[in-house]
């Protein structure tokens, strides 16, 4: 069985929208983890525009599944996970002012600096996972940077598989081969949805967890529309 892991950034966007405490995010945490997700995942940003670095604190007391963090391993977001000690910290090389996670992490170049990061999360017992692309070096290259898993960046995997691309999953498949006879966990996530969720667990051995948060939000919100105006309609009958 493959983990789900919620990733709840999007509650947290809707959030601050208008400044108020709704949608309530660690009634979300909570909600998802009742109705049987086995993980939740946080991303907070420096700028702090869904995931506020005080949400991932109070997450702490609500999160009794796998809480995954998030984030480029700069000073603030590695105190704020040491601090927090979740199951897993997630390395993502994303730029400050990114919109949103656009690229794996370079292994080979980065591989010291990955692997003083990672031995200090570990030493804290904080399970970690890399953010990759479905690269042999760079999957290779992970292996020595000593994490306990890799998060395969699956955004191109989504995109051509949306244009009917099925062959798409090739690099992805191989990529878990190699990392499960390295002994590297695999992890998954970026653009999955309901629409090619089944196919991607099909086509990777060993798939432990995928993070899927902004097509689930969505999802949600159109698989909930019908009722909620019917609700409405209820109660504004004469
Ligand atoms: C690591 C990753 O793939 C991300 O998808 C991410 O956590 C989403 O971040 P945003 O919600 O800020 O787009
Ligand atoms: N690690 C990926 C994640 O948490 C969610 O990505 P997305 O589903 O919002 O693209």
């Amino acid at each position: 069985m493959t983990k789900l892991s919620v990733n709840i950034n999007k509650i947290a966007t809707l959030r601050n929208a208008r400044g108020g405490n709704v949608p309530d995010l660690l009634k979300v945490a909570a909600d998802v983890q009742r109705f049987g997700a086995q993980g939740v995942t946080i991303h907070p940003r420096p700028d702090e525009r869904h995931i506020r670095y005080q949400d991932a604190r109070d997450l702490i007391d609500v999160v009794y599944t796998e809480y995954n963090i998030e984030g480029n391993p700069m000073d603030d977001f590695m105190n704020l996970v040491l601090e927090c000690k979740p199951t897993q910290v997630t390395l993502v090389p994303d730029a400050v002012d990114a919109i949103t996670s656009n690229a794996g992490w370079d292994t080979v170049k980065h591989q010291a600096y990955l692997k003083e990061i990672i031995t200090e999360f570990q030493r804290n017992n904080i399970r970690t996972s890399i953010f990759v692309d479905p690269v042999l070096e760079i999957i290779e290259g992970a292996k020595v940077t000593g994490t306990d898993r890799i998060e395969l960046y699956t955004e191109a995997f989504a995109h051509q598989y949306g244009l009917g691309n099925h062959k798409a999953i090739e690099p992805y498949t191989k990529a878990a081969e190699l990392a499960n006879s390295l002994g590297l966990g695999i992890n998954a996530g970026h653009d999955l949805s309901l629409d090619n969720i089944e196919f991607f667990k099909q086509n990777i051995p060993g798939l432990l967890e995928v993070s899927i948060g902004h097509a689930l939000i969505s999802e949600a919100i159109y698989l909930g529309l019908e009722n909620v105006v019917c609700l409405y309609n209820q109660k504004l009958r004469d």
